[in-house]
């Protein structure tokens, strides 16, 4: 039986129904070569019917090198070859944008260029793209260490990178570098950089970059907006037609208060001197701490009440209710410190600081109300470095916000709160196209690796440690009506390492589109089932349990060197890290779901140079599948065409999900049988996209011959694939070579897979008897754009989208694409989702059913709407 060989992750490792948990033990031993039998563990569990060939691996061994990758693939994080600069130079901090290009993604093997002709995507060679890919950095330092971000830039280079690149800055000379800066700094140190760097600053308007950047983030990211109230993070979905006009307040070492009423069309109404260069400057007098982050973490032990004059103080313990000010209200801050007679010694520094935070942050929330107030605006998004994503500076803000304007203003944050102005400088660079991006041009990451482990190990001598943002503590939420008078001090501080985690690197990816098939792409959801703080619990034990696994895996893929055993190492902790962090804020990295949290496991192996943990696994299961195929091909063409179809699909199930005991949830396979058959004669599929999961019994076992099937009836077959390396997924770099070698067996295989363009002359002349067959449809590969087990549809390969015009059926198969992610999605064209729920949990919560149920649902076009 083919089986729907199981994820190493997506399923529940339980009751060695999985085969690489068996499969471990084999492998070190035996160079891997005498686990494979375990392949056939899920299939000896299930009940199955007995039309299948059994699969047995016993005598497969890996035949050829351990070390054997796939050399198209490149890691999209690989050589930075080109950068770009961007600064802005603050009273308190300087912020650095800069954009790295990686080395051009897999070169244009054969297949692409047959696949892209054939999809009309060659368009005479002109690069339809205006962008660059790239990725977009955010880094700061301290503007009193102006010497660290000087030897930064220096290190990397960051000011030559436009030296190898002529279309971003034409005819620069290493001596007549010219990069955007913004901020008073890039005044005051103009000559240091020409001294230090030899580069030109040239200076951009702060106000213009500040509003540049808000709108380029309002626009162009997801996740960038939230509210924050009584400890509650909610992001804001933003109407990219009606974002304006709105009021953006910056909260550096000053605040200014800006009104937006478009694209460059701004006005700075208000501002004050009361901001964080204020908090941190009177918090340092007064308090002796040495870091900024030493003074907001002193806050979280305050009790501001024995400093602030309350209502209560004044009044006798009474309210003063007719004006509608409680006695826990405060008076005026610091006001008690009058009627004491004490030293400033004889104050906590804790509450010194807590008064401090509340008073400051209040003020900035009341003036801007005002302001919204003045120019009738509901939306107040606030920015800068003061924020620095702590809860009870946001609370303070948002209460103030709150109740003055009686619900009526909104205060909302941004991911990328301290980043606006350098981020608008860096899109001042003319005609780098950046104003052509659209959201799904734009892939948020979370790395821990380069450059940030580069730059610890460089200049803060950590070696590989990881400064992790362990929580150290349960967050404790400031409660309603904790202004009045705080109990509960807001959120732990996390480290600077981690906050830096908040905030991504950008990738631009211009090659990425929105799946036309899409119903509805504004209402499309990926994540099947939201991550709150019990499913977060859940997967961080499944995939810290397995995290010990995937690094032996992955060292062992790299020959198991010292460089790859340290690499595993600092790929653990960064990963630990991000699971920390997440279990201590859910939405810390934006609306983050079971997809994004699988993306980030495979993102943060590719961060540290694993390019393919599973790479012999996987050519040893195809290698033993396709060693079963021919028999499996002719016991299904011996089956009348009913039966075939059924056994295709249960052979992609690897269930007999009808009369075998293991439930179907959903069982739609006689509506599916029907529109195959029956309504087959006059109308069949023109074509079909088959997205594929993992390598090994799946594919070539399951999606193979239902591929074959299809071919058979005349539909076009577009076989979709990962673009990068996911766990045991196939991807698309292998499958063409799957494909050549099942076609050996197979004259309808290997006829439309020479239709197709994926098999060359390298084959020619094997089969000579099929000359005189009809030309076959076409057999085609194309890549998906994602590196993960599941898959987002705003965001694919313009060669998928471009393989989809034509496409009237949809086959997802496995639990990442058609559980974990799209069960509920809709799309244009006929859909068959396939999958059989491989972990306990999910089949309760989504089913009520249990573990090896099987999906086969099939959601015609016209019933979908
Ligand atoms: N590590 C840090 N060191 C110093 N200040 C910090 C740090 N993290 C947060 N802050 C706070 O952020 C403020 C600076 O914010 P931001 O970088 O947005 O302003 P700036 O550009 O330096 O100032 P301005 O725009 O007024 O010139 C500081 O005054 C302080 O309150
Ligand atoms: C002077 C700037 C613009 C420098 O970033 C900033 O610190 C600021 O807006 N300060 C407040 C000045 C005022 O409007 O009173
Ligand atoms: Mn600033």
């Amino acid at each position: 039986m083919a089986a729907n060989n199981s994820d190493p992750i997506l399923d529940e490792g339980r009751g060695g129904g999985v085969k690489h948990e068996a499969e471990e033990a084999g492998e070190g031993k035996c160079g891997g070569g005498g686990g494979a039998a375990a392949t056939q563990a899920p299939a000896a569990m299930l009940p199955r019917s007995g039309s299948r060939p059994q699969l047995d691996l016993s005598g497969a061994a890996i035949h050829g090198n351990l070390e054997d990758r796939n050399p198209t693939i490149l890691l999209p994080n690989q050589s930075d070859d080109i950068s770009h600069l961007a600064l802005d130079i603050g009273g308190s901090l300087i912020k650095l944008v800069y954009f790295s290009r990686h080395a051009e993604h897999s070169s244009e093997d054969k297949r692409k260029l047959s696949m892209k002709r054939r999809l009309g995507m060659l368009n005479g060679g002109r690069r339809s793209y205006p962008v660059l890919g790239g990725r977009l950095h955010f880094v700061k330092f301290e503007t009193g260490k102006l010497n660290e971000c000087l030897d930064f830039i220096s290190s990397k280079q960051l000011h030559r990178g436009g030296v190898d690149s002529p279309s971003w800055r034409s005819g620069a000379q290493p001596d007549n570098i010219v990069i955007k800066a913004t901020g008073g700094g890039a005044f005051k140190y103009a000559d240091l950089f020409k001294e230090r760097l030899g580069v030109s600053l040239e200076k951009e308007d702060e106000m213009d970059c500040l509003v540049a950047g808000a709108n380029f983030l309002l626009k162009s990211i997801r996740h960038e907006a939230f509210t924050h109230m009584d400890g509650q993070k909610e992001y804001v979905q933003i109407d990219q037609n009606d974002l304006f006009p709105f009021l953006l307040v910056n909260v550096g070492s000053g605040v200014s208060i800006i009104k937006v009423d478009g694209h460059g069309k701004f006005q700075r109404v208000s501002g004050t001197n009361v901001g964080g260069g204020t908090y941190w400057g009177l918090g340092r007098l007064m308090t002796k701490c040495k870091s900024f982050d030493e003074l907001l973490e002193l806050s979280q032990r305050g009790d501001n009440s024995t400093i602030d004059m309350l209502v209560g103080d004044i009044y006798g313990g009474l309210d003063y209710s007719k004006i509608g000010l409680s006695a826990s209200t405060i008076a005026s801050s610091f006001g008690k410190t009058i009627s004491d007679d004490k030293e400033l010694s004889a104050y906590r520094p804790e509450d010194i600081s807590l008064s401090l935070l509340r008073m400051i942050s209040y003020n900035i929330g009341q003036i801007s109300y005002l302001n919204a107030l003045r120019y009738g605006l509901k939306r107040i998004f606030f920015g800068g470095f003061f924020i620095r994503g702590h809860a009870y500076t946001m609370d303070t803000i948002s209460f103030a916000v709150n109740f003055w304007s009686k619900g009526e203003a909104k205060a909302m944050f941004l991911r990328h709160e301290g980043f606006l102005g350098a981020l608008g400088a860096f899109m001042s660079y003319e005609k780098h196209g950046l104003d052509d991006l659209r959201i799904h041009h734009l892939v948020e990451r979370f790395p821990m690796g380069a450059p940030y482990i580069s730059w610890m190990e460089k200049f803060v001598q950590k070696g590989t440690q990881i400064t992790a943002p362990v929580p150290v503590g349960f967050p404790v939420t400031t409660g309603m009506g904790g202004f009045e008078r705080p109990t509960a001090k807001g959120d732990i501080l996390r480290s600077d390492a981690s906050a830096a985690l908040n905030v991504g690197v950008l990738h631009l990816v211009p090659t990425l589109d929105v799946f036309p098939l899409l119903e509805d792409p504004k209402m499309y959801e990926p994540n099947t089932i939201d991550l709150d703080l019990n499913e977060y619990k859940y997967w961080f034990k499944i995939l810290s349990d397995h995290l010990p696994d995937l690094v032996d895996k992955a060292v062992a893929s790299e020959g198991g060197t010292d460089d790859a055993k340290r690499r595993g190492d600092a790929f653990a902790h960064a990963f630990s890290a991000h699971l920390a962090r997440l279990m201590e804020e859910p939405a810390a990295y934006g609306k983050f779901g079971l997809a994004n949290l699988l993306e980030l496991r495979e993102e943060c192996l590719r961060e540290f140079q694993f390019v393919d943990a599973y790479v012999s696994i996987k050519q040893r299961e195809n290698e033993a599948s396709l060693a079963v195929l021919p028999d499996l091909l002719m016991e299904l063409d011996s089956m009348n065409e009913e039966a075939r179809l059924l056994a295709l699909i249960e052979g992609v199930l690897a269930a007999n999900i009808f009369d075998w005991g293991s439930r179907a949830c959903i069982d739609d396979f006689d509506m599916f049988k029907k529109r195959m058959l029956a309504d087959k004669k006059g109308q069949p599929y023109k074509r079909a996209l088959l997205f594929v999961d993992n390598s090994g019994a799946d594919v070539v076992l399951g999606m193979i011959p239902l591929a074959r099937e299809l071919l058979r009836n005349g539909t076009e077959v577009v076989l979709v694939a990962n673009s990068f390396p996911a766990l045991n997924d196939v991807t698309a770099n292998e499958l063409p070579g799957i494909v050549a070698e099942a076609a050996k067996h197979c004259g309808v295989l290997r006829k439309a897979a020479e239709a197709g363009g994926l098999i060359f002359d390298a084959m020619a002349g094997i089969q000579d008897d099929l000359k005189d067959e009809p030309v076959s449809v076409p057999l085609m590969v194309v890549e998906n754009g994602c590196g993960s087990p599941c898959i987002d549809f705003r965001q694919v390969s313009s060669e998928l989208a471009a393989a989809a015009k034509d496409a009237d059926l949809l086959i997802l198969e496995g639990m990442g694409r058609s559980l974990h992610t799209n069960l509920n999605a809709r799309f244009k064209c006929d859909t068959l989702k396939l999958a059989m729920v491989k972990n306990q949990r999910l089949a309760e919560k989504l089913f009520n059913g249990n573990i090896y149920d099987c999906i086969c649902k099939f959601e015609p076009v016209h019933l979908t709407s």
